[in-house]
């Protein structure tokens, strides 16, 4: 594969011979950031185009981050079910199913997608441009192919939504076969027995639960004293407890010296002295913006040392013509906020400006058990001094969770003793992530009380009614 910057340079040459296309709005990746402006900008009558990289529309989201995870994840939740259940774990043993296997089935996920979305750029008369693309000056793009410049775009307005890749220190060999990142992990083929996964953000943690499902040995190496410390300290001790309880070896604050490479294992050594040998390893610890090549000196942009371009709260850059939205502006990272930033950049450049600023993105985490939250943490509560009460529903005891057998989870809902605004809710356990939801709704009514669930009557059994019985739970403690 030739160094793009070296093909950059070749191509440049070539540029008078090549053809000029005119847009209102370039957009630069087709991941949820790029589409979700892209959408926008069409149904407000702006011509745009959009430029990727991969061929294809979907970002890294669709091809190698939140659907093949997720679809691989759906498979092992699967798989641990069939096992835990006595009626079919009789009438068939499945000790384990191949990688390969696994995969096959997210590789249909990501197909399913992908031509999901082509159909929208497609009905919306988008146009898909596919190449690297290159800012010129202030106002044209070039498309780079690896035949070369293929395409001059001019713009009036760009949006930068390259999104992010896995960050990878120099020190460690990510070309060897026994050492991976996020993206490359979806390549593995070779049986496994013992994982190493260094990095216990959300990343490892999910891939350590997806990897202990489909029973390897995993040992998850955590730079930080506790896991995803930013979570309300209940779920993230429960996450710690069950990640165990899988069987995970959990590693608390450790930092890497090296890792040693061998044909058929890798040694990680730590900075405490320890060594861990493994038959391959997983590094998730970052990941930087796609930055480097798109020429931002060029149209007078400059991005963090992490590959990141700064935004004010429209999602604009120090250029006022130019926007950047998802990844590539660092946190919160996720594709749920990435979508809805490039809507609301798409309101600011044709005027609507009727999409609010990206807040309060609820954390929804795919581990096994699932974990999803949205506002204060007890201890941010009881930082900021606020009175408040907890109430508190047990999936163990909620009939539509004995039918179901996931049994495992709690939801938590923190509400003001006083006003009875509802500040926090934390849930983990099955669909955690959907459960959430029902909670948010209420949280941004103008109305937000907890009495809402006290006085509200739900279908039963589900697990919505984990709301009702933590309501009750939390009322009855007032006094
Ligand atoms: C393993 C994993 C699991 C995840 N799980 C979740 C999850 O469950 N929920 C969640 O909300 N988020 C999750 N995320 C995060 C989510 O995937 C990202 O937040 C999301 O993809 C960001 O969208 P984006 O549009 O900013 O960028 P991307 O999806 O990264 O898309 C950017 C696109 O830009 C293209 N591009 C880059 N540079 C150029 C260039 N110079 N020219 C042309 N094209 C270019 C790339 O090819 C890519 O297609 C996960 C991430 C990973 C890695
Ligand atoms: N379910 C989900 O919502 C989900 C799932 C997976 C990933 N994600 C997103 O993907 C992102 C990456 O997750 P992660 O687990 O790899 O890591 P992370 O963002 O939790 O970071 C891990 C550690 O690496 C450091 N770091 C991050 N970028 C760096 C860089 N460029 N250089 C040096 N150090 C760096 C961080 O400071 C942190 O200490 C997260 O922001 C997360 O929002 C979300």
């Amino acid at each position: 594969m030739p160094d793009p910057r070296l093909r950059a340079t070749a191509a440049q040459h070539e540029l008078r011979s090549v053809r000029m296309s005119r847009y209102d709005v370039v957009v630069i990746g087709a991941g949820p950031a790029g589409e979700g402006a892209a959408m926008k900008l069409v149904k407000e009558g702006r011509r745009v185009a959009v430029v990727d990289q991969l061929g294809e529309v979907g970002g890294n989201c669709a091809h190698v981050g939140t659907i093949p995870s997720k679809a691989l994840r759906q498979t092992v939740y699967n798989l641990m079910r069939f096992r835990r259940d006595p009626l079919l774990s009789r009438t068939a043993e499945i000790r384990s199913v191949p990688l390969s296997q696994v995969l096959a089935r997210a590789h249909k996920v990501i197909e399913l997608q992908v031509g999901t979305h082509h159909r929208f750029f497609e009905r919306n008369d988008v146009d898909l441009y596919y190449g690297e693309a290159r800012f010129e000056d202030g106002n044209t793009v070039s498309v780079l192919t690896s035949e070369g410049v293929s395409e001059r775009i001019g713009f009036e307005h760009a949006v930068i939504a390259t999104g992010s890749r896995p960050y990878q220190p120099k020190d460690i060999d990510f070309t060897h076969p026994r050492v991976f990142d996020s993206d490359k992990i979806l390549q593995l083929d070779y049986p496994v027995q013992k994982l190493i996964i260094y990095g216990a953000g959300v990343i490892g943690c999910e891939y350590a639960s997806i990897f202990v499902g489909l029973g390897y040995k995993v040992d998850l190496v955590n730079t930080q004293p506790q896991l995803l410390s930013y979570l309300d300290d209940e779920i993230a001790d429960a996450l710690s407890h069950y990640l165990r309880d899988l069987g995970v070896l959990i590693r608390n604050q450790e930092e890497y010296e090296r890792v040693e490479t061998f044909d058929d294992h890798v040694v990680l050594h730590l900075k405490s002295g320890k060594k861990i040998k493994g038959d391959a390893i997983l590094w998730c610890n970052g990941r930087a913006g796609n930055t480097e090549t798109l020429g931002l000196d060029a149209v007078g942009l400059q991005a963090n040392s992490r590959g990141q371009i700064a935004v004010d709260d429209q999602y604009r850059t120090a250029v006022p013509h130019v926007f950047a939205v998802g990844d590539v502006i660092g946190p919160p990272a996720l594709a749920s906020a990435a979508y809805d930033q490039g809507r609301c950049a798409a309101a600011h450049i044709t005027g609507s400006a009727d999409v609010p600023h990206v807040d309060d993105v609820p954390t929804g985490i795919y581990t096994i058990p699932e974990i999803s939250c949205l506002g204060k943490t007890e201890k941010q509560l009881t930082d900021a001094r606020v009175p408040y009460e907890v109430g508190q529903a047990f999936f163990r005891h909620l009939a539509r969770a004995q039918i179901s057998g996931d049994t495992v989870g709690m939801l938590k809902i923190l509400f003001h003793r006083e006003t009875r605004e509802i500040l926090g809710i934390h849930c983990f356990g099955n669909n955690a992530a959907e459960i959430v939801h029902i909670g948010q709704a209420v949280m941004n009514l103008p109305g937000n009380s907890i009495d809402y669930f006290a006085n509200t009557t739900f279908n039963y059994p589900t697990m919505a009614e984990a709301y009702r019985v933590a309501a009750l739970n939390g009322l009855n403690r007032l006094f």
